[in-house]
């Protein structure tokens, strides 16, 4: 009988394959990184078959290191780095260009203009995002325009657009499903989140040709079967989700007022609002946070696009340490109260500033500023910018989350973790399997694939390792969030 589900995540930095048992209990997992590619300032580009290779080679992997034969595996949840955006030749499978990664800045101009002429409110209103180049639909724009021949072979139907779980699933299948669910539609900028289906007017607004587009399905669903030649079997592909939305899945964030904050590479806090698609007056998104039997719920997000990989900068551009795990120690010798402030706008700032032209600062520093002090300011920028988005989200539903779930890598770090709870002044739950986004992919297949009955039995196998509460007094917390927001103004172009 089958007893496992295979999760692939696949990061901005590196692929996971992941086997869950019944409880969700990770069995066994494998990852590779792959290289960015920056060929220009502010460009960042993948390598599909790096994507497609780092993929296979992960699960067949993580079937070995198990020793699990493929016909032990129930089914397969697929979840992604979102807004990443690629366009392949329907007959060959052969990608047109690299995929245009969701940091990539190239349409920074093209969004200023659409917002000079007015179309904000309007693409706000239907998709619950903003005009930035973070989002899937001018990158597209941008392929159809410079590729050669791109738009006129888009227009005879030869090509297809996908965020990178349609394109997985493309190859997986053999080039038998076009598909995507609709949390990674609603990350495009062309998908209309009330009425949950492509938007015309938002296709003529991109010049985007319909012919290209997935069919966007609920997010445990028929993907097709990934094909025998892969792993040695065929496989349902049952749930699929963007990274993000997975990781609130995975954390059994299922009631309005629930949320997680995931800290990787960047930070993204997710807040479950269910049946309502709740607008910002705070510039942050909106978004659907999975589909259910065509029945969507929605989340608000609030994005920050540097959170470890202020660590990494402190590791391989100052070489301040050889290990991120040693940034715990190091933030422990700190001078209680310091006032040294790294705020990481290296690509920008995300929500909710949203300002792509700021650069980044180091602020404060003092004679006796050491390296303690600036990685411990670069571990703090995390948790000011977290609670920049818990300001946002009190003020637009009256509530931000009692209790945050947290994961990604940074929340190995305990001090990170106690920092935060006392920058928040809310508790700081921290699950016993960190690896929620692959998790969430596989409860996705899972309910799918009728291992669970309902969300419910999902959310009872949800275990919290440790909750760190709250400690530092309400005097000190508001001076050193009121020099984190002097800090930001200091490197703000907008
Ligand atoms: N102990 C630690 N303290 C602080 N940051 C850490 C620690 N361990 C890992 N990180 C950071 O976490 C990030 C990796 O998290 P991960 O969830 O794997 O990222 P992603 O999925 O975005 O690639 C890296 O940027 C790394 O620098
Ligand atoms: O690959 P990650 O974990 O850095 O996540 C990227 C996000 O999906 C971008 O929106």
């Amino acid at each position: 009988m089958a007893s496992y589900l295979l999760a692939i995540d696949q990061g901005t930095t590196s692929s996971r394959a992941i086997l869950f048992d019944r409880h969700g209990v990770c069995v066994a997992s494998a990852q590779r990184e792959f290289p960015q590619h920056f060929p220009h300032d502010g460009w960042i580009e993948h390598d599909p078959e790096d994507i497609w290779e780092s993929v296979l080679a992960t699960c067949r992997e993580v079937l070995a290191e198990a020793g699990v034969p493929p016909q032990a595996i129930a089914g397969v949840g697929i979840t992604n780095q979102r807004e990443t955006t690629l366009v392949w030749d329907r007959n060959t499978g052969q990608p047109l260009y690299n995929a245009i990664v969701w940091q990539d800045r190239r349409t920074d101009e093209a969004c200023h203009a659409l917002r000079r002429a007015g179309h904000l409110d309007d693409v706000q209103a239907r998709t619950g995002l903003l005009i930035d180049p973070y989002f899937s639909a001018t990158k597209l724009a941008w392929l159809l325009d410079e590729v050669p021949d791109a738009r006129a072979r888009a227009e005879r139907g030869e090509l297809a657009f996908g965020t990178v779980d349609t394109f997985l699933i493309w190859r997986l299948t053999g080039g038998r499903v076009h598909a995507t669910d609709a949390t990674n539609a609603s990350r495009t900028a062309l998908f209309n989140i009330h009425e949950q289906c492509w938007d015309e007017a938002l296709l003529a607004l991109f010049d985007i040709p319909a012919s290209l587009l997935p069919e966007v399905k609920d997010s445990s669903d028929d993907f097709g079967v990934l094909e025998r030649q892969w792993l040695g079997h065929e496989l349902p592909i049952a749930g699929v989700a963007g990274d993000q939305q997975a990781a609130l899945v995975g954390q059994a964030c299922f009631s309005p007022g629930m949320g997680k904050s995931t800290y990787g590479t960047g930070c993204f806090m997710i807040v479950n609002t269910g049946e309502s698609p709740e607008v910002s007056r705070n510039r942050l998104l909106t978004t659907v946070a999975y589909r259910l039997n065509g029945k969507p719920t929605y989340a608000m997000e609030g994005s920050i696009f540097v959170a470890g990989a202020t660590v990494q900068w402190l590791r391989d551009g100052l070489r301040l340490f050889a290990d991120a795990a040693e940034t715990e120690a190091l933030a422990c010798q700190t001078r209680s109260g310091h006032s040294v402030y790294l705020v990481p706008a290296f690509t920008g700032l995300g929500a909710p500033h949203w300002d792509p032209r700021a650069r980044g600062a180091i602020l404060g520093l003092t004679r006796d500023t050491g390296i303690a002090e600036i990685v411990a300011a670069g571990l703090q920028a995390v948790c000011y910018q977290t609670r920049d988005l818990q300001a946002c989200m009190d003020d637009d539903m009256a509530a931000s989350p009692g209790i945050l779930r947290v994961d990604g890598g940074m929340v190995a770090n305990n001090w990170v973790m106690q920092f935060l709870a006392d920058m928040l002044g809310v508790s700081v739950d921290r699950p016993t399997v960190l690896e929620t986004t692959a998790l969430g992919a596989a409860y996705l297949a899972g309910l799918r694939l009728g291992w669970y009955r309902d969300l419910e039995e999902i959310a009872g196998l949800w275990r919290c390792e440790r909750r760190f509460s709250p400690q530092m007094d309400e005097g000190e917390r508001e001076r050193l969030y009121a020099g984190w927001k002097e800090a930001v103004e200091r490197v703000r172009t907008q």
